[in-house]
């Protein structure tokens, strides 16, 4: 399988996992294994040294081959993300950042000026930027253009299990962009994931469908194996879309086999 392509970096799984909402700490761990991710995010409170309750950076650390991605979450303005961004690279040694400002915690979606603002200095000095974004074409090109890594569409809001009500936005952003895009947010099953691989996304983000379900660890691998379903059956070649049937066995030489 070829591998995920972020900044400098490479990556066989295309799962990434958030870290947050899990009932324990030791829950969160085991489907973080079972995933297989190696990539995950985690909001700057839960870097919290002092606090062991608190903090996931230490269970976190401990898994080989897994890297961090600190989010951005809580910020409501891009100069809140940005200082967000410097204590979690300084806390993490982590250059992934996930940008993640959205300033009404009523729904949660992303404000597009705050974000592009602050991915522009970001970049510039130097993150591996991943955007949270609104299924807009025309930002995700802008996010492009100043340097982010990837670009992060919802595919409905986020923690909402709606699937994938941005279908149509997102196939137009993959159509455009030249960086990974990578569906995040609002994905309730596997079967999604699965479909986001096979609409041409490079990985999916997933959190409260593994973290809230009744075995997370089950559902972490089951994401994993429907994302990785996804994405060699795009690599086979799906069949083209017909509006009629198209029978399977010519019924002339059925019929010219019985005379
Ligand atoms: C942790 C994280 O990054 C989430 O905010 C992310 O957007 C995933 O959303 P779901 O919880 O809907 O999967």
């Amino acid at each position: 399988m070829d591998s995920l392509r972020l900044g400098t970096y490479t990556f066989s799984s295309r799962l990434i996992l958030g870290t947050g909402k899990f009932s324990s700490t030791s829950a969160m761990i085991k489907a973080v294994r079972a995933s297989g991710t190696q990539l995950v995010t985690v909001a700057l409170r839960r870097f919290n040294r002092e606090q062991a309750e608190d903090d996931l950076f230490g269970p976190l650390s401990e898994i080989e081959g897994l890297t961090l991605m600190p989010n951005t979450s809580g910020a409501a303005t891009a100069k809140e993300a940005i200082k967000a961004a410097h204590i979690a690279r300084e806390l993490s040694g982590s250059p992934f950042i996930k940008v993640e400002i959205h300033p009404n915690p009523h729904h949660l979606m992303p404000d597009p000026i705050e974000t592009w603002e602050a991915c522009k200095i970001l970049a510039a000095e130097g993150f591996i930027v991943m955007p949270y974004i609104p299924a807009d074409p025309v930002l995700a090109k802008r996010l492009e253009e100043v340097g982010c890594s990837s670009v992060m569409p919802l595919g409905s809001a986020i923690g909402s299990g709606q699937g994938l009500s941005t279908a149509e936005m997102v196939k137009i952003i993959i159509r455009e962009s030249s960086v990974p895009v990578i569906v995040d947010a609002g994905l309730r099953s596997p079967s999604e994931a699965c479909a986001a691989m096979e609409m041409g996304c490079e990985a999916v983000l997933v959190n409260s469908a593994v973290a809230v379900a009744r075995d997370p660890a089950a559902m972490a691998l089951a994401f994993a194996k429907a994302v990785e379903a996804g994405f060699e059956a795009r690599n086979a070649g799906l069949m083209p879309r017909s509006g009629s049937a198209v029978a399977t066995s010519p019924l002339t030489s059925f019929l010219g086999a019985t005379r």
